[in-house]
């Protein structure tokens, strides 16, 4: 049924509201939106807004009201942040789009620069693309993740006061033990900076969606309403039972057994693929992962034709083009088959190949860690659940949660994408059937609760709540926490709990140089107001004993930084513990100290680790700064964890091959970045920390950033300097003689061409003040030689995008799944 339109008032008449009970879509043409956006719509082949997204139309969400819609996967709830979006922009308005995980952020990137045939533009500013933060607030539509919302705050970035429209995605992840606590204070910070602005927040099922949207002052909608049905079901001895929860629709399929083991999940595959679809499949580990590709090879192989078989074998060498690294090349074996596998080992180029050839339809089957279960839009007609049970280090096997169950199996049966979805447990036994229907399909979400009343999680929010000015004294900080979801989750009890760990943290902070309380002097408050947060934003509770919280210039620096309180403090003392015992600091001192902070993930220690990482500390011990007392096996363990991570940072600066890192210890190109880049931003942090406190080992951090950005030695540094040089070709360039930029002479040139090709040699030339415009310049010639060059240049630009509004160097944040 169409809603009836009436001059004034919206078609969807809000006082018979229909959305609220029927299954009712509000066609496109009745939305208070601009023709142009209707027509972008209806052109685009969607006519009409589903039913959920009716009902949050309904609640006011074109109306400025903040909205919460917690409606099934796959049911639009991305095009319901757009058409709040577009209306806002159309009225001037600024939108920021917050993501969880940057893959997410390129997808809705790529997406909302659609917009600019409505001309409206779109930036993404998580670190790892082109654009540069300068001009990021230049756009209409900013695509950010909620860390590096996070840290714009922290360096002021005057643009985020201008924003009307904030779109929290997958909001749920405020339950998220390392990112539930920033997205909390950026939602609050956010509210505070600008009180007016619309939050749109979009998440999953949850049990509790009306307790955070109360929190956020937010209309809730919640609907189990979905598109395209899904069922969902278990296997169990060559059957598939599945139904469509609410409508109990039931579906039941007798799987036929093939491949050499007859398995379950081959052959759960195979059906689908058979049949012209595409399967996604969730195993519990990489190594899992890989082994289900590798398995399921040769079985699906044997569905392709000739033609999708040449164009894979093309896929599988852009592969090994990129790589020369054993799982590259087992990658490439599976790509060959229209397989692949999928996990945070991989490095970014190659899991953006594999998520981009499975939309094409190219590869039929990806076989994945988690990674792949949030918010991407994937043709999956089957997902198969592999292993429900996860190894947790501190709990050992344990069931996934219900939540990350829905997530999954929300990836079959999108949308435009596949006519109908299947998700499918493997129950090894009989009696795991009705287990797992009760377990997860019938089951509802978790609740989310709030991660944020931990010191590790406050203490670094707390710095930059005081050094951004949103809290000047204690009981002002107090009043800022009080607007958070914890404190409205908790009610009274988290006024004490929060009481105490402001005061620890403060305590810490205080002893750290990096705020003081400016006893005696209530009145300074009123002086010290931020230019980026007024006084009348705070809700003051200003009392006589309530004194200022001045940040220092450490601590100011320390917020900007991103970096955890503690880990500044860690670097300060050690380095001021080594200058006052003499010693001469090494890359492998500094390597440790990097490695001793808590913002550094750390490799485990495997048993045949301990013997040769001990060796190691005993034969470097001079370097080392601080050595813990073997008497104290804890502390002893994870000194040798974080001895160990050095080794792996110390061989990729030595230039080491990434296979032989990743052989050495057992990790991935993909982990092997997000170390060296993690180190390297520490590294950067420590630079400018010893530089303000005048310590002279600043040089040699900065130093270090740029080899651990690289993976390159020293002698390579004054080449790494010079743009779109990187370390393999500053080594090419190096054994040719040419050391640094001033060995460059105009002569030179054919030769540089021949070392590093053409592109780069005219951008080396004219970078170092050679003008090249009368040499005659030479086309590329081989296509593999452009892969590898290209590839450099990408690894390159990676980097240099990496510095932010002030050149800073920004945290990577993604999974190590
Ligand atoms: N009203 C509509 N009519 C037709 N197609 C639509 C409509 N709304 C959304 N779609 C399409 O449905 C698909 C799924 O939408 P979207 O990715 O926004 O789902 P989602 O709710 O965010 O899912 P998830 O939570 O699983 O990420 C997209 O291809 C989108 O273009």
């Amino acid at each position: 049924m169409a809603a009836k339109k009436s001059k004034g008032v919206p078609a969807w008449d809000k006082e018979n509201d229909p959305a609220k009970t029927e299954d009712i879509r509000i066609p496109i043409e009745n939305l208070p939106v601009s023709d142009r956006v209707k027509s972008f719509y209806t052109n685009s082949g969607i006519s009409e807004l589903y039913p959920p997204q009716s009902k949050a139309v309904s609640a006011g969400l074109l109306e400025g009201k903040n909205v919460l819609i917690s409606i099934p996967t796959a049911s639009g709830k991305t095009l319901l942040a757009e058409l709040a979006m577009l209306q806002s922009l159309e009225q001037n308005g600024k939108c920021l789009y917050v993501v969880p995980l940057r893959a997410l952020a390129s997808e809705k990137f790529r997406r909302f620069s659609e917009f600019k045939e409505l001309g409206f533009r779109s930036g993404i500013s998580t670190g790892d693309l082109d654009e540069r933060d300068e001009n990021i607030g230049t756009n209409d539509i900013i695509v950010a993740t909620s860390e590096k919302v996070d840290s714009l705050i922290r360096n002021e970035t005057h643009w985020l006061s201008q924003i009307s429209v904030v779109v929290l995605d997958e909001v749920h992840l405020l339950d998220s033990k390392d990112r539930g606590p920033t997205l909390e204070i950026v939602i609050t910070k956010l509210r505070k900076l600008n009180p007016k602005i619309q939050i749109i927040a979009l998440s999953a099922t949850i049990q509790n969606s009306k307790e955070v949207a109360d929190w956020m002052n937010a209309e809730c909608v919640v609907s189990d309403w979905r598109p395209t049905k899904l069922y969902e079901g278990v296997y169990f001895d060559g059957v598939f039972e599945g139904e469509v929860l609410h409508t109990k629709d039931k579906v039941v399929k007798e799987i036929e057994l093939v491949g050499k083991g007859k398995e379950a999940g081959i052959s759960l595959a195979a059906d689908t693929i058979r049949d012209g679809g595409q399967c996604l499949v969730f195993t519990n580990s990489r190594k899992n992962a890989a082994g289900f590709a590798k398995k399921a090879g040769p079985v699906i192989q044997s569905y392709l034709t000739a033609a999708e078989q040449e164009e894979l074998s093309m896929l599988a060498a852009e592969i090994t083009d990129r790589s020369d690294t054993d799982a590259a090349k087992t990658l490439a074996f599976c790509i060959r088959m229209g397989v692949a596998f999928h996990h945070a080992g991989l490095s970014s180029d190659q899991r953006e190949l594999v998520e981009r050839s499975f939309s094409a339809g190219k590869i039929k089957l990806i076989a994945s860690t988690p990674t792949l279960a949030a918010g991407l839009n994937l043709p999956a007609r089957r997902v198969i659940i592999a292993a429900w049970r996860r190894y947790d280090s501190n709990e050992g096997m344990q069931m996934i949660p219900v939540m990350e169950y829905k997530q999954m199996a929300g990836r079959a049966g999108r949308p435009h994408l596949d006519p109908f979805g299947e998700s499918v447990l493997i129950a090894a036994k009989e009696e795991d059937i009705d287990r797992l229907k009760e377990m997860y399909i019938e089951a509802d979400p978790e609740s989310v609760e709030s991660k944020l009343g931990a010191e590790n999680a406050l203490r670094t929010h707390i710095l930059s709540t005081v050094s951004n000015g949103f809290a000047y004294t204690r009981n002002q900080l107090l009043d800022f926490f009080k607007g958070t979801f914890f404190a409205y989750q908790r009610g009274l009890l988290s006024t004490i709990a929060l009481k105490t760990i402001i005061d620890t943290c403060l305590d810490f902070l205080i002893d750290a140089n990096m705020c003081h309380e400016d006893k005696g002097k209530s009145d300074a408050i009123e002086e010290k107001t931020s230019p980026f947060v007024t006084a009348d934003k705070i809700n003051s509770t200003k009392e006589a004993d309530d004194c200022p919280l001045i940040p220092t210039k450490l601590g100011s620096l320390v917020s900007k930084l991103y970096l955890d309180p503690l880990s500044a403090s860690v670097i300060l003392d050690q380095i001021q513990k080594a200058e006052k015992n003499g010693m001469t600091l090494t890359e492998i001192s500094l390597l440790h100290l990097i490695c001793m902070t808590t913002d550094m993930k750390l490799l485990y220690m495997k048993t045949g680790d301990y013997q040769w990482v001990t060796e190691f500390a005993t034969d470097n011990c001079e370097h080392i700064i601080s050595m813990p007392p073997t008497t104290k096996p804890a502390d002893f363990e994870w000194f040798l964890g974080e001895l160990k991570t050095s080794v792996l940072l110390y061989r990729w600066i030595s230039e080491i091959p990434e296979n032989e890192i990743s052989k050495e210890f057992d990790v991935g190109e993909g982990d092997i970045r997000q170390f060296s880049e993690t180190a390297a931003w520490i590294a950067n942090a420590g630079a400018r920390l010893l530089k303000m406190n005048g310590s002279p080992y600043a040089g040699l951090f900065s130093d270090l950033e740029i080899r651990l950005q690289y993976g390159a030695s020293i002698q390579l540094l004054p080449l790494l300097k010079i743009r779109g040089i990187g370390r393999v070709r500053a080594r090419r360039l190096y054994n040719a003689g040419f050391r640094s930029k001033e060995a460059f002479q105009p002569a030179d040139f054919s030769t540089v061409v021949d070392l590093i090709g053409p592109k780069i040699a005219v951008q080396l030339f004219n970078e170092i003040g050679i003008d090249t415009s009368g040499y005659a310049v030479p086309e590329k010639k081989k296509a593999a030689r452009r892969t590898k060059e290209e590839n450099e240049t990408n690894i390159v630009r990676e980097i240099d995008s990496e510095k932010t509004v002030s050149g800073k160097i920004q945290k990577r944040f993604d999974d190590f799944m």
